[in-house]
């Protein structure tokens, strides 16, 4: 059986990129984001706020046209033009059984060029296409599917079977839940449990994604020369996440949007 770490807020407040004087949007980092669907667009707009609000140089979203919409409503400073991107975040608020052509075509460009990408949701079942460095976000239920398994086995051993899935699917899993498990191919595996269970609610996984996929965004240089990297930053993101929400929580119920107006204090925080 491995052994997985902790990962502490110490060692998430070491994964978070600072900016620096000669710094600009691009070179801080360019996150291009595939979510969200006519079903489900308020996954898109969680996944971007939680992004923007985790700190990158830039965000293009590049989904469906109602969640374009709403998106832009809710957050003008993204870009929906195509362009350059150094990560992707994909498939959050999709379902693989419905997904329209142009999306789908998306996905499929945006897999082929080889970048860090975190894949979620309805675009797990593309992990395959993936040609870069690639950690993937499955519920129980998600990897389940995945690795044929029953949801019940994957609740009795999570740690178990994020092992497994990563060894079966060769890249990085990240397992969701009250404990988040992280394991790579390279036999990184790391544990993070910072959330309050009031963080079972609709939504959370999305916001997840962003935080992630901004880390990932400003992290390209970490990713690339090791192969633990994406999983440690997996670690921070949930660290991050749990943090925020307990900082959203105060004991009590709150919303993800709570939560995510949460992260910038909680990333002050974690770099004091
Ligand atoms: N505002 C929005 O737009 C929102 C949009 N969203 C989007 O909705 C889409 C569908 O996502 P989904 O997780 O609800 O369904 P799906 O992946 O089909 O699950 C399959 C089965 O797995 C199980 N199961 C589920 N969760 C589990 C868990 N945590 N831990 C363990 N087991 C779990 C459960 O099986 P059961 O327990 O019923 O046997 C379930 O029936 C997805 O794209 C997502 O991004 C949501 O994020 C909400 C906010
Ligand atoms: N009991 C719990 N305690 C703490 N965190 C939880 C608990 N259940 C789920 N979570 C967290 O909430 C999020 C749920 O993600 P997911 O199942 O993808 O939800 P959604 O698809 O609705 O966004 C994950 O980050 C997971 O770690």
């Amino acid at each position: 059986m491995s052994t997985f770490s902790e990962w502490t807020p110490a060692d998430a407040g070491r994964h978070i990129r600072v900016p620096v004087a000669d710094d600009d949007k691009y070179s801080r980092g360019v996150l291009g984001v595939v979510t969200g669907s006519a079903e489900y667009p308020g996954a898109a707009v969680l996944g971007v706020e939680a992004a923007l609000h985790t700190g990158l140089g830039m965000l293009r979203y590049l989904g469906p046209a109602r969640a374009s919409d709403f998106v832009l409503q809710r957050r003008p400073e993204t870009v929906t033009a195509p362009g350059r991107v150094q990560a992707w975040l994909l498939g959050s608020g999709q379902d693989a059984a419905v997904r329209d052509p142009e999306t789908a075509s998306r996905l499929d460009v945006a897999l082929h060029q080889g970048l860090p990408t975190v894949i979620d949701a309805g675009a797990l079942d593309l992990v395959e296409r993936s040609g870069g460095p690639t950690i993937v976000t499955p519920h129980f239920g998600e990897l389940a599917r995945i690795v044929d398994a029953s949801k019940e086995q994957v609740a009795a051993n999570p740690a178990a079977w994020a092992v497994r899935g990563a060894e079966a699917l060769g890249v990085t899993v990240l397992l969701k839940g009250h404990s988040t498990y992280v394991a790579a191919p390279d036999g990184t595996r790391i544990v993070a449990a910072s959330a309050p269970a009031w963080l079972a609610t609709a939504g959370a996984g999305d916001a997840l994604g962003g935080i992630l996929g901004a880390l990932v965004a400003t992290h390209g240089d970490d990713i690339a020369a090791d192969s633990g990297a994406l999983a440690r930053l997996g670690a921070t993101a949930s660290v991050i996440h749990g943090l925020a929400a307990k900082r959203a929580s105060a004991g009590g119920p709150f919303t993800i949007v709570d939560l995510i107006r949460a992260v910038p204090a909680t990333i002050a925080d974690l770099l004091r």
